[in-house]
């Protein structure tokens, strides 16, 4: 029955159904046509881009191949550009508007009733922007430059044609017949050519305006070609050789004396700030190489066609000279960074934000306020930007350093030009968001009756620092216990409070940016900052909160941990320092030694020549790198002492100068030594593998060499206090922090809270050496293609040439294994490592720990005493153990075959050796003894090494972390911090 009355109940409900389900469907109707209509858009964009992608790809590969990342390309563009050109040069160029068809009738009367006779250079402009977006999208500068050249030269010869043509005026043109009016417009210049000249020819006689426009064609390809005045005639010659085929003289005068025309040419280039005119820096590397040389001949051609890297070396290939200014004096201090206002010129002990005080008084006195210090109460006034971030100069090159290494051999290796890292955006100054911030801040103020007013703040690209005056007799708990209030007022949670700002009279609030901007590399090289200083260990760290850019020099600091929870931005930064140093530095002044646990961070740089070996990813050859790393800095230590220097510069210079008389009979040829610059890019990889002489190495290397030109860079994403041991952070004093995940971690980074409240991407707090406080900053960050295209410079210079014992430090060490051993190898290094840890030798322990039959337990214990690990039998007694835990990795390495010529020997220093005392018994103490050779394979699988191994790092950790804990307490209660919070900012530096 149900079944039967259903259909005719469903079918008295039909029509209401069906309307129902009809107005359903006009209801889904404009989602489901939005719908087809995004489908049919991405669909028409696949087939646009499948047709784009290899055109670009093509345009890309002709001449001096381009690489572009693909998220920077815009070839579709390009080819929009490029069927445009193709489509005007048919019709202007090739007559196709008389063709009548109307489609070449359109085309034409549109571009010739637009330019007039000016249309003919058109398709020409038109294919520069085609090119321009498949082979330099991503300069921006470059692309504004010629686009603003394009429009003048466009506007001048519309201009031009107009005037030749008699200045026809509107009247004349409509006068006559619909079709004769047009086609005067046509044949003069075109809508274009009189907007242009018109208003001009009302206004003075026709001739004025004649050389006007002259002038303005030209200065309109001066821009195009980037052509500076006093270039033009270099420019030409250039132009002139490069039409008849000859190479252009000047670049073959490599001698070419300092101050000399060329380049004074080039000063123009650079801001007064700049110690020096630019020049490459060329060197000679590697006897009998081939002679590698910058070519003149694309100059501005290849700038117009976005090849500006090769046009700029060819500008200043002319010069090149060897410098003999000699190096410490002319080296900086670590840090160095941008001052936003004339800080160089206070004077001492002036304070610095002296311009930003200016600015605000002159606002409140344009506001009518008078300050807090003045009379009382504040009055409402709107706060200005206290900072003008600085503007990214130009892309040019860097001046060249007054210390340049004298090499042998016939190659001349040219550091890659600047244009290589493209501008970034221009910094924001002051935005509306932070406008809505400070009426928040003021706001919240009044709402908790604080007399107190936000004067100013200044914009970094990640964080603006919004300033805080307080009226006489407000306290400063006052703001700092707002500090929830205020997350809440500015909808964010991530606000630190300084209080009071460094060197000011002012409390400092840091509100994350909601626009924020990222910090190009190459702006940071090119800032006055980076150009002042000649060291190639320099480095572009990033803008400050102030916006001021930030750079440091490697080897003044002199070894750098960075350290930050994953996705922070710790391997951005990595690549922007290796890729300062490649921008910088030839392959003789500075190797590298890179360790890459994670196999993929560092794979852009493999097989540059700079390297010492390739790059290492295997953390057990990453331990081994660290020992030859040591012996290397033993080698050098040696020449500095039988030379009688202190210092690896002064070596070096001695070396250089000729100083240095080696004995009559010696073979050596003494060369300067390069600085070397060893990068771990995971720490906690190599501490996992050998704790032990990981920690060793590091230590001896921190502690030594700084004098042999030796410096560690050690990245670590787990901060913690087994993998940055006390050791190793007493003994690398500079830090960068990204965001770490807790306040803990941000302990063992800074010994301070704060980095845990960074914001990630970059965002960090940078401290080094000699600073008591961390400084925020915006790292640096340079992308993919802008890597691939300096390494790949770099490579094209110089193939890597490995250092050979370096190389063999790193392969697999020939292992004598005592016959008598065979098969039991893993037994008998675990049963060792059990008995002499727990200093107990009992075969049953060997069969209970190791699951392990009486009889092979037993066959263990003979070879341990055969190799002085053990006493005799002692019948039913645990056998003496004859050798202390100190030993132990030394036994070890006996049996294993790894000491040498000694491998095969029995442990003889058992004998000497007393048995130890007592086995240790905390935590701590024995984790400082645990071996560097365990593994999985050694432990026993049911209580397994790497277990106990991790509890006492565990227990480490922990005890470290109590000890933190209390130290943080301690700091609190001194620091008078009213709010209770431990994270407050005003505690994050020491
Ligand atoms: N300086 C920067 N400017 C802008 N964005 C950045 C910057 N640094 C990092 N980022 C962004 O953060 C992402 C993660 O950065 P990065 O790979 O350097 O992190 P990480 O700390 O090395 O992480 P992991 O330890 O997992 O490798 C980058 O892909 C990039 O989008």
């Amino acid at each position: 029955m149900a079944t039967r009355t259903s259909p005719s109940r469903s079918s008295g409900k039909k029509k209401p159904t069906s309307s129902g389900s009809r107005a359903q469907t006009s209801k889904q109707t404009p989602p489901q046509q939005q719908e087809r209509g995004n489908l049919l858009a991405r669909a028409a964009r696949g087939m646009w881009m499948a047709l784009a992608t290899p055109v670009g790809g093509s345009v890309r590969s002709i001449g001096t191949q381009v690489k572009i990342h693909p998220d920077d390309r815009r070839d579709g563009a390009g080819l929009v550009f490029f069927l445009l050109a193709a489509l005007t040069a048919v019709v202007d160029w090739w007559g196709a508007h008389n063709w009548d068809h109307w489609i070449s009738d359109v085309v034409h009367r549109v571009t010739a009733g637009t330019f007039g006779w000016a249309s003919v250079i058109l398709p020409l402009a038109l294919f520069i922007t085609a090119i321009r977006y498949f082979r330099a999208p991503q300069q921006h500068e470059g692309n504004g430059r010629v686009a603003i050249g394009l429009s003048i030269i466009l506007a001048a010869s519309a201009g031009l044609s107009h005037l030749s043509a008699g200045i026809p005026t509107i009247n004349q043109i409509f006068s006559q017949s619909q079709d004769g009016g047009f086609e005067q417009m046509i044949d003069s210049g075109g809508v274009l050519g009189y907007l242009v000249v018109v208003p001009m020819a009302t206004l003075v006689t026709q001739y004025p305006v004649w050389v006007v426009l002259t002038v303005l064609l030209v200065v309109g390809l001066l821009v195009l070609t980037d052509t500076p005045v006093r270039r033009i005639p270099s420019r030409l010659a250039v132009a002139r050789d490069y039409i008849i085929g000859e190479p252009s003289p000047r670049a073959e005068r490599p001698d070419a004396p300092r101050g000399g025309a060329a380049q004074q040419e080039n000063a123009e280039y650079y801001d007064e700030a700049a110690p020096k005119p630019p020049r490459p820096k060329t060197r000679r590397i590697g006897r009998g190489k081939k002679d590698y040389k910058t070519s003149d001949r694309p100059s501005f051609f290849a700038k117009i066609a976005g090849n500006d890297a090769a046009a700029t070396s060819s500008d200043t290939a002319a010069t090149e000279a060897v410098d003999t200014a000699a190096a410490e004096g002319a080296y900086d201090s670590s840090v160095h960074v941008e001052p936003i206002d004339e800080a160089s010129q206070l004077k001492p002990g002036q304070k610095r934000p002296t311009r930003q005080q200016q600015e605000i008084e002159a606002t409140k006195r344009a506001a009518g306020f008078s300050g807090p210090g003045a009379q009382g109460k504040p009055t409402s006034s709107s706060p200005k930007a206290t900072s003008v971030p600085e503007a990214p100069a130009p892309a040019k090159d860097l001046p060249v350093r007054s210390e340049q290494l004298e090499l042998s051999g016939d190659v001349t290796y040219t550091l890659p030009e600047q244009s290589l890292l493209p501008a970034g955006p221009p910094p924001k100054n002051n935005t509306e968001a932070n406008a809505e911030i400070v009426s928040a801040l003021d706001a919240t103020f009044q709402q908790f009756k604080v007399d107190a007013e936000v004067t100013g703040f200044s914009r970094g690209p990640t964080v603006t620092r919004y300033e805080i005056e307080l009226s006489p007799g407000t306290k400063v708990e006052k703001v700092t216990t707002l500090e929830k209030n205020i997350a809440y007022a500015v909808a964010s949670n991530e606000v630190r409070i300084l209080s009071p700002i460094p060197g000011k009279s002012a409390i400092g609030i840091e509100i994350p940016n909601r626009d924020k901007e990222a910090v190009a590399l190459g702006d940071v090289l090119r800032s006055n900052a980076a150009r002042k200083l000649e060291h190639p260990m320099v480095m572009g760290v990033g803008k400050d909160v102030e916006g001021g850019f930030v750079v440091a020099n490697l080897a003044k600091m002199p070894h750098l941990l960075v350290a930050g929870a994953t996705g922070a931005g710790k391997s951005a930064f990595i690549n922007s320092m290796i890729t300062s140093v490649l921008m910088r530095s030839t392959p003789d002044e500075v190797r590298m030694v890179m360790v890459d646990p994670k196999r993929v961070e560092l794979t852009a740089f493999e097989g540059i020549p700079h390297l010492v070996t390739p790059i290492i990813t295997d953390p057990k050859k990453a331990a081994e790198a660290l020992e030859w790393v040591c012996k290397e800095m033993d080698n050098r230590y040696d020449d500095l002492a039988h030379f009688g220097y202190k210092k690896i510069d002064e070596f070096n210079a001695a070396v250089r100068a000729g100083k240095i008389v080696l004995p009559p009979d010696s073979k050596r040829v003494l060369r300067p030594y390069p600085y070397l610059l060893v990068i771990v890019d995971e720490l906690a990889d190599l501490m996992m593998v050998a704790p032990r002489d990981v920690e060793d190495s590091i230590v001896r290397i921190t502690q030594l060499a700084r004098a042999a030109g030796i410096h560690l860079v050690l990245a670590t994403q787990r901060p913690s206090v087994n993998v940055v041991t006390g050791l190793i952070k007493a003994n690398v004093p500079s830090r960068m922090a990204f965001a770490t995940s807790s306040a803990t971690d941000s302990r063992v980074v800074l010994d301070s809270v704060g980095a845990e409240k960074l914001l990630g991407q970059g965002d960090a707090l940078f401290l080094p050496m000699g600073q008591s406080k961390p400084m925020r900053v915006q790292g640096a960050w340079v992308n993919e293609s802008e890597v691939e295209a300096v390494v790949a410079h770099v490579k094209s210079q110089l193939k890597a040439q490995y250092r050979e014992d370096a190389v063999k430090a790193m392969e697999p060490k020939k292992r004598h294994i005592d016959e008598d051993i065979g098969e039991d190898l893993d037994l008998l290094l675990a049963a060792t490592e059990l008995v002499v840890t727990t200093q107990f030798g009992s075969t049953s322990m060997l069969q209970r720990k190791l699951k392990m039959g009486f009889a092979k337990a037993g066959r263990i214990m003979d070879l341990m005493e055969s190799r002085g690990v053990v006493g005799p039998s002692e019948g039913s007694k645990a056998r003496d153990v004859l050798v202390s835990p100190e030993e132990l990795g030394e036994v070890l390495a006996a049996i294993n075959g790894e000491s040498g010529d000694d491998a095969s020997q029995p442990f003889d220093g058992a004998a000497e050796v007393e048995p130890a005392e007592s086995v240790p018994t905390t935590a701590a103490t024995e984790a400082v003894d645990v071996p560097a050779h365990r593994s999985e394979q050694e432990s026993g699988p049911g209580e397994s090494a790497e277990d106990d191994w991790s509890a006492d790092l565990i227990a480490r950790d922990m005890a470290e972390r109590t000890r933190d804990l209390s130290e943080a307490v301690d700091y609190h209660d001194v620091a008078d911090n009213p709010t209770g919070s431990e994270d407050a900012w005003a505690l994050t530096g020491r």
